[in-house]
């Protein structure tokens, strides 16, 4: 079996977006693809209206095929320090004609205000492993691991694009979707995320490579990307009019500076992922100047490296859970 969606960015690729459907009748909800966390979790009907902006609710009651599952609550916090909790039901959950007829869907009882204000964002799909999903008393699988044995190939990939739709695809490698080869690096899952070790990065293109190992997650549900202090000092050094801004909470820079370089991060045996230098201009830090947040930031207050949305999306990313890798192509 397999399964392939489009995800839509958000405005300034701030996260990515997909349809799913969930019960029966089908209710269709908008939701974040998340790698680095594994709770399925939606807007529902069982919030209080003030937690309600304008999402698409899952309405567990009206649905013929849903479970409630007594006496099974959740409650995750997000590295933004974003929350959410409620209670479980079973139903069936189609992402891109991929079915998983019994999959624990997460209804959400309270949300944090960052949740609240996000109108298009109607819950998780965490596609981290299982051993960290939240449900008490017993924890549940993610739609990726109740879907694997299904799978043509137990693999999803996300290709996230710049400012345009892009496509996650499950149990197969679409090898029209990226140049060259795909350089696969092996992922340690002892602490639920797809972490992995990059052996170095490169400022610009004529710039020399740096030797240096980076423990990091691939994480799609971060939007931007955090590095250790030392690669941001080398990247933000090369930009005449970058400055660390502790009132902006971290670099900015001239968004016109035409100085930004490209920044390459190794994954294995010598193959390098180019950033274009337009990645790294997130968003204008307020209306009147016209000084933009850098989209690479320090990871100093996170212990390790987030390869957020802003590095994702200049690769075509294999999460091969039946192997326990990751793997690299341009594109
Ligand atoms: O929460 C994390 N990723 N997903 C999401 N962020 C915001 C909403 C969803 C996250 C995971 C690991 C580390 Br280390 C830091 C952050």
């Amino acid at each position: 079996d397999r399964g392939s969606v489009q995800n839509l960015p958000k405005s300034y690729d701030v996260e990515y977006l997909m349809p799913v459907s969930l019960g029966t009748p089908a209710q269709q909800l908008n939701l974040d693809l998340d790698t680095g966390s594994s709770d399925f979790w939606v807007f529902s009907t069982l919030l209080k209206e003030s937690m309600i902006n304008g999402q698409t609710l899952y309405d567990p009651n009206t649905s013929t095929t849903s479970d409630k599952m007594e006496g099974y609550t959740w409650k995750i916090t997000y590295g933004d320090e974003s929350y959410s909790s409620g209670d479980v039901y079973i139903d069936t959950v189609t992402i891109g004609d991929l079915t998983v007829s019994t999959q624990a869907v997460e209804a959400a009882k309270v949300v944090s205000e960052e949740f609240t204000a996000d109108s298009d964002n109607d819950g998780l799909v965490g596609l981290g492993f299982g051993i960290i999903n939240t449900v008490q008393p017993y924890k549940q699988k993610t739609f990726f691991e109740k879907a694997m044995p299904g799978l043509d190939s137990p693999v999803f990939t996300a290709d996230l694009k710049a400012g345009a739709p892009g496509r996650y695809n499950f149990g197969y490698i679409d090898d029209d979707a990226y140049l060259g080869n795909i350089t696969y690096v092996p992922v340690d899952s002892s602490d639920g995320f797809w972490r992995w070790v990059s052996p170095g990065f490169q400022v610009g293109s004529t710039g020399s490579f740096n030797s240096t190992r980076i423990h990091g997650i691939a994480d799609t549900g971060t939007t931007l990307l955090l590095l250790p202090d030392g690669v941001c000092e080398a990247f933000y050094s090369q930009i005449a009019s970058a400055e660390y801004e502790p009132s902006q909470g971290g670099y900015t820079f001239e968004c016109d500076d035409s100085t930004v370089p490209d920044f390459y991060f190794g994954t294995d045996n010598g193959q390098m992922i180019r950033i274009p230098g337009s990645y790294m201009s997130y968003s204008k830090t307020d209306t009147s100047s016209q000084r933009c947040f850098g989209g690479m930031q320090s990871d100093s207050g996170v212990g390790f490296t987030i390869w957020g949305d802003v590095a994702l999306k200049a690769a075509f990313v294999v999460f091969d859970q039946g192997n326990e890798q990751l793997g690299w192509a341009e594109k």
